[in-house]
């Protein structure tokens, strides 16, 4: 008896998120979210199926998601197998020919494709592509030092926008083509948000390995501003790996993006509890 009066609690429970929801997927529906699923964030093949779920049921109630990837962890274990060492400078990975064709091989063959059979697993239809596809993203190379590590120029969101015509879900490697045909390496941060640039994307939701940007205290700031983004920068508080992620949040914002949210990729149903709950989920830095 007390077993079921605990299962009933649970259905209540069920029942008023499902109602607590529908203000949320109002307000979202026909919006454009951008999603980076960073290569620290990917995980078990548990984290992957929730991902997943969360991309598809996104898709199903009328949003357009768009997933950008990263994948460096992946890259750095190929290309030790391979034997080819690699350095990073500024956060960026030194690419020289042979390590831009191990990047392409393995973010635009092994994780892309991994990703969309984990979405189309859950019902949802995603395709797979890189920014060299519909010349989505045209490089320029950033600095002759990192070989071709590329900045995003000019984009053409044409194909993103036939993919969403016939509901489909663009999952995208982060890789750019120069003007010549080249293939560019480009940190996928920065791809993500040029790309939600581009779209003008309501959110960018960045998807990493901690639960948010942290304080000088160690809390998670819920709502960020720029201000505080370049005070907790200059402290040092914000370093590493987060700085292209603020950075990428703020100049994502000045291209026309409605709020960047930095949050725990890892956490089950992170996307959705963002997107539909009045809870939110991890650092939010909203268009001033
Ligand atoms: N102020 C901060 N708050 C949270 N994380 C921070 C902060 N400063 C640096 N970091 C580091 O940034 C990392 C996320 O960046 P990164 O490892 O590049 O992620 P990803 O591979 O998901 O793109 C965190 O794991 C954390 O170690
Ligand atoms: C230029 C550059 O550094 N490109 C990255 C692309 C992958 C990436 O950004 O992966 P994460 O999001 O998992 O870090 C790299 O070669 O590792």
């Amino acid at each position: 008896m007390k077993k079921q009066n605990a299962m009933q609690l649970d259905w209540i429970a069920t029942a008023r998120t499902l109602s607590e929801a529908l203000p949320y997927l109002q307000r979202f529906n026909g919006a454009t979210v951008v999603i980076k699923l960073g290569g620290h964030a990917m995980g078990s093949d548990e984290a992957m199926r929730s991902f997943a779920r969360d991309i598809a049921l996104m898709s199903q109630v009328g949003v357009n998601p768009v997933v950008v990837h990263g994948g460096g962890p992946a890259i750095n274990d190929m290309l030790a197998k391979l034997d080819i060492k690699s350095e990073f400078v500024n956060g960026k990975r030194v690419t020289d020919a042979a390590t831009m064709d191990v990047v392409e091989m393995v973010l635009a063959g092994l994780i892309n494709k991994r990703i969309v059979a984990a979405i189309n697993a859950e019902g949802g239809r995603a395709v797979g592509l890189s920014g060299k596809d519909g010349n989505l993203m045209v490089c320029k190379q950033t600095d002759p030092a990192l070989g071709y590590v590329g900045t995003p120029d000019r984009m053409d969101t044409t194909v993103l926008r036939t993919l969403f015509g016939a509901r489909m879900i663009p999952v995208i490697a982060p890789l750019g083509v120069g003007e010549n045909g080249q293939s560019y390496n480009v940190n996928g941060d920065t791809a993500a948000g040029a790309i939600a640039a581009a779209l003008k994307a309501r959110r960018l939701l960045l998807l990493t390995d901690v639960a948010g940007v942290k304080d000088d205290t160690g809390a998670v700031v819920t709502e960020l501003t720029a201000p505080q983004i370049r005070s907790l920068t200059e402290k040092g508080v914000i370093a590493g790996g987060m700085i292209p992620k603020t950075e990428t949040a703020l100049a994502a914002l000045r291209g026309g993006v409605r709020a960047a949210v930095i949050l725990d990729g890892r956490a089950p149903n992170a996307c959705l509890l963002e997107l539909f709950t009045d809870h939110g989920a991890g650092s939010i830095i909203r268009a001033t």
